[in-house]
């Protein structure tokens, strides 16, 4: 029987705006099989970044509802929401988002040490992973003795660090130059290919989109499947 790892029904989401509000999306539909890839396309202000925050739980919907392998994400209080997100899920961001006074291996560390894993433990994980991305070198390294390609794999490291069902992906490659980006985008399809996460990456890299599963385009506040077009 397959497994949804996350779907989504009905979602909708508005801003306020002046003495109206400003409509994003409306009835969204979506679903993301287990180990399945889908990339999301969208014009810039097409509102994907804010779908991606629906989906995993950091923003709030104005209507439907968002399941995480099965829990009902936005009828969960916020501490268990957040044990939801760090059991099933990774993000990954255009601009890192990793602690500055803390080296790679600690950032890596860091959603285990959540997790209470012992520490010894969590260092032999995280440092398995980043040998992975191929970063044995940098461990020691903070974020901004890292390169913009480097950093990026410490967050995709941190992003797999807790096995998570899915990894959500904003970006990944967009704040990187040609050459780089086509690193880290290489290194996000060996672990698509190694691993059996799922991936949503919201990008505007088409290369890297026609490389996912399903292509969907957020257009005219819905989602089209554009796959293989
Ligand atoms: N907190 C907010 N309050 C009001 N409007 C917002 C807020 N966040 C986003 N928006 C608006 O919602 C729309 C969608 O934004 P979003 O960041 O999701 O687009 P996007 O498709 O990811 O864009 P880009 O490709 O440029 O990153 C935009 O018009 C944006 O101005």
């Amino acid at each position: 029987m397959s497994n949804k790892i996350i779907r989504a029904e009905k979602l909708s989401k508005s801003y306020k705006e002046g003495k109206g509000r400003l409509s994003i999306f409306d009835a969204v539909d979506f679903i993301l099989e287990e180990g399945e890839s889908v990339a999301i396309l969208g014009s810039s202000g097409s509102g994907k970044t804010t779908l991606l925050n629906l989906l995993g739980g950091l923003d709030k919907p104005n209507g439907g509802n968002v399941w995480v392998n099965g829990h009902d994400v936005h009828a969960l209080s916020e501490r268990k929401k957040g044990r939801v997100r760090n059991e099933y899920l990774g993000f990954v961001y255009q601009f890192h988002h990793l602690l500055p006074e803390f080296s790679a291996l600690e950032n890596v560390c860091m959603p285990l040490l959540i997790g209470k894993m012992p520490k010894d433990q969590a260092i032999q994980k995280a440092t398995a992973l980043l040998n992975r991305v191929g970063l044995a070198e940098r461990v020691a390294h903070k974020p901004s003795e890292l390169s913009g390609g480097e950093r990026q794999r410490v967050s995709i490291a941190r992003a797999l660090v807790n096995d998570p069902k899915c990894v959500l992906m904003d970006e990944p490659t967009g704040n990187l130059d040609e050459g780089t980006a086509d690193k880290v985008q290489q290194l996000i399809m060996e672990l698509k290919d190694q691993l059996k996460t799922s991936f949503v990456v919201v990008t505007h890299d088409l290369t890297l989109a026609k490389k996912m599963d399903r292509v969907l385009h957020l257009e005219e506040k819905t989602l089209k499947d554009i796959t293989g077009l």
